[in-house]
């Protein structure tokens, strides 16, 4: 059995998850219970009054009376049909509305997870939570949970039913009860890990196809087709394994039901003419009684049919529960807000899987300054920008925002664009408003304006309320930035990290971009990771990192003059990008 990546609650955890979701819906709660019990009790009572017709008929009764009994029967019915739907409704109701506000638990727990958990649960199995689980939880409790409620309650009366006949046909009637509990008690044993384990393969399945999809250039490129189909085979192998152990359990409990049923239906049909001959009961009674067991067998192979998907939804509810049931970080505490925008980097040790990757970083930019971190690939300086705004905790030294510790930060004190900015489904307005929910139109198309978007957005085809994200009007790399830009602009932190995006992006226009990231910059702390040496040009001061090292800091100048990795990085830059004899100070 494999090991989940995030943590799956135990029945005592999921119960009380869903105990303080009840709070507050007993009314709700209350009406299912009626419904289904007075549903239930009506089902039991027809068959009772069809024996009494039946009795009436041999007695040779009056007209009346047979009329007063046929109508009963047909009220119960009426009634238990309506009773049914009331209760199966409310159940329907109430599940819905905890799921929804698990649900919304839930995305909040997701979001909040730090960027470590995620990673470390990887894309697919969150997908699996949050979509898969919640899809098979909430198609059980929208119609399968009130039929297996009512199928329950069907049993327990009939047997009360049963009872109420004659002890014996109640005897012979619950014959097969023994069976039944040993074989359910022997499936639930053997189903909930199946399920489990079948829902767990399912999740690594999705994991790595999902690695298929979003590497499928890498995959490409790398000639991994192979590895990376074989990964897929054994994790469907897996799967269907899982799914197929689950299945044998579930037909080998139908058989031992199907066998009880019939040993039931035996001994109440032998019982039953034994009586009716030695005249102990009514043919009416004895009729009632197989009517009763008849109708039993329904809400048994209900039950059975359902207890599966109840089974499937239970391994679902405790998924869920897992992560609702997350805590915070701990060392998250307290989100504070910051004295001014001043940054300090002290000592700074980083590392993802424990090799580290930053030593030692330290540099401080005063508030309001603008820094730009510059180096060769895999310096460090996209780790040093999630370290600053609190997406990440720095395995050693400090880092503070106006005297706040970066990692308790108030998130709104800081702000991050990277170069990979998600466009969500919604109209363009929808996606600003992320930002600030409350500004009006003119602070959009103010914000939109200044990150110089506007003339764009307006000529889209309705304008700020086109859809765009998945499904609507698709926007390019670029205005993908300056959309996150724009939000930017809005959120307004004290602080703001630019993770320089490629000229290509501005449809190579160099200039567009540097005034772009002029204003969402304006009035702010900002560190730019400079992959344009001409944005480093601009800034205050210039950190250049190597192998996670700060290995020399100034201004533009004072770099050059000390001939070091800086002056090589501008020497290259300049030499692929200024035509030959041209002032380097032109440098686009
Ligand atoms: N999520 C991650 N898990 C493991 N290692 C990582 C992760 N992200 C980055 N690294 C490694 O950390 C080191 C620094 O990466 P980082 O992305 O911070 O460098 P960078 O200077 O921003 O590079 P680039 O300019 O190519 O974006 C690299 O060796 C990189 O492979």
């Amino acid at each position: 059995m494999s090991t989940p990546t995030l943590p799956v609650a135990t029945p005592g955890q999921t119960w009380r998850t869903v105990r303080t979701q009840l709070r507050g819906r007993g009314k709700t709660l209350a009406w299912a219970v009626v419904g289904l019990v007075a549903g239930a009790t009506a089902a039991t009572v027809t068959p009772l009054l069809v024996g009494r017709i039946v009795d009436i008929v041999t007695a040779g009764g009056t007209p009346g009376q047979l009329g007063v009994a046929a109508l009963a029967a047909a009220a119960a019915t009426g009634l238990g049909a309506a009773m049914t739907a009331v209760g199966a409704g409310r159940t329907a109701v109430l599940c819905e509305s905890v799921l929804g506000s698990l649900r919304g638990r839930l995305v909040e727990r997701v979001a909040a997870l730090s960027l470590e958990q995620v990673e470390r649960a990887g894309r697919g199995v969150l997908l699996q939570r949050t979509v898969g689980d919640v899809a098979v939880a909430s198609h059980v409790a929208r119609g399968a949970l009130p039929a297996f409620v009512s199928s329950v309650l069907t049993i327990l009366l009939t047997a009360v039913g049963l009872l109420a006949l004659d002890w014996r046909l109640a005897l012979a009637g619950m014959l097969p009860l023994p069976v039944w509990l040993l074989a359910t008690r022997s499936y639930l044993r053997r189903s909930a890990p199946q399920y489990a384990d079948e829902r767990t393969a399912e999740e690594e399945l999705t994991q790595s196809l999902l690695a298929g999809v979003s590497g499928a250039r890498t995959i490409r490129s790398l000639r991994l087709e192979g590895p990376h189909g074989d990964d897929i085979d054994r994790r469907s192998r897996g799967w269907a394994t899982a799914a197929l152990t689950a299945c044998v359990t579930r037909v080998r409990f139908s058989l031992r039901l199907n066998a009880a049923e019939l040993l039931g239906l035996l001994a109440v049909f032998g019982m039953a003419s034994h009586l009716v001959r030695t005249q102990a009961v009514s043919l009416g009674a004895a009729s009632a009684a197989v009517l009763l067991l008849l109708r039993l067998f329904e809400p048994v192979s209900t039950l059975l049919y359902l207890l599966d998907e109840v089974q499937a939804a239970m391994a679902a509810l405790s998924r869920l529960a897992g992560v609702v049931a997350l805590a915070e970080p701990a060392d998250r505490g307290v989100p504070k807000p910051p004295r001014d925008g001043g940054i300090t980097l002290r000592g700074v040790g980083f590392g993802y899987t424990g090799q580290d990757v930053l030593h030692d970083v330290e540099f401080t930019v005063p508030p309001g300054a603008r820094v730009a971190v510059v180096g060769p690939s895999g310096a460090g300086k996209s780790t040093v920008a999630g370290l600053v705004t609190g997406i990440r905790v720095p395995g050693r030294g400090a880092i503070t925002v106006g005297g706040v510790p970066a990692s308790s930060l108030d998130r709104r004190s800081t702000g991050l664009v990277t170069q990979e900015n998600h466009v969500f489904s919604g109209t363009l307005m929808d996606n600003l408003l992320l930002a600030r929910p409350d500004a009006s139109e003119s602070a959009l198309t103010d914000a939109l304006s200044r990150v110089g978007a506007l003339t764009w957005a307006t000529a889209l085809p309705s304008g700020l309320r086109t859809p765009v994200g998945a499904g609507g009007h698709a926007l390019s790399t670029g205005r993908a930035q300056q959309l996150a830009l724009a939000r930017l602009v809005l959120a307004d932190p004290l602080v703001a990290v630019l993770d320089e995006p490629a000229a290509e992006s501005y449809g190579g226009d160099r200039s567009a971009m540097n005034a772009a990231i002029d204003a969402a910059l304006r009035g702010r702390t900002g560190i730019v990771i400079a992959h344009h040496l001409t944005e480093a040009r601009a800034a205050d001061r210039i950190v250049v990192l190597d192998a996670g090292r700060v290995v020399e800091q100034g201004t533009h100048e004072e770099l050059l003059s000390a001939g070091g990795l800086y002056a090589d990085l501008w020497s290259s830059w300049a030499t692929a990008n200024v035509p030959a004899g041209a002032d380097d100070s032109l440098v686009p």
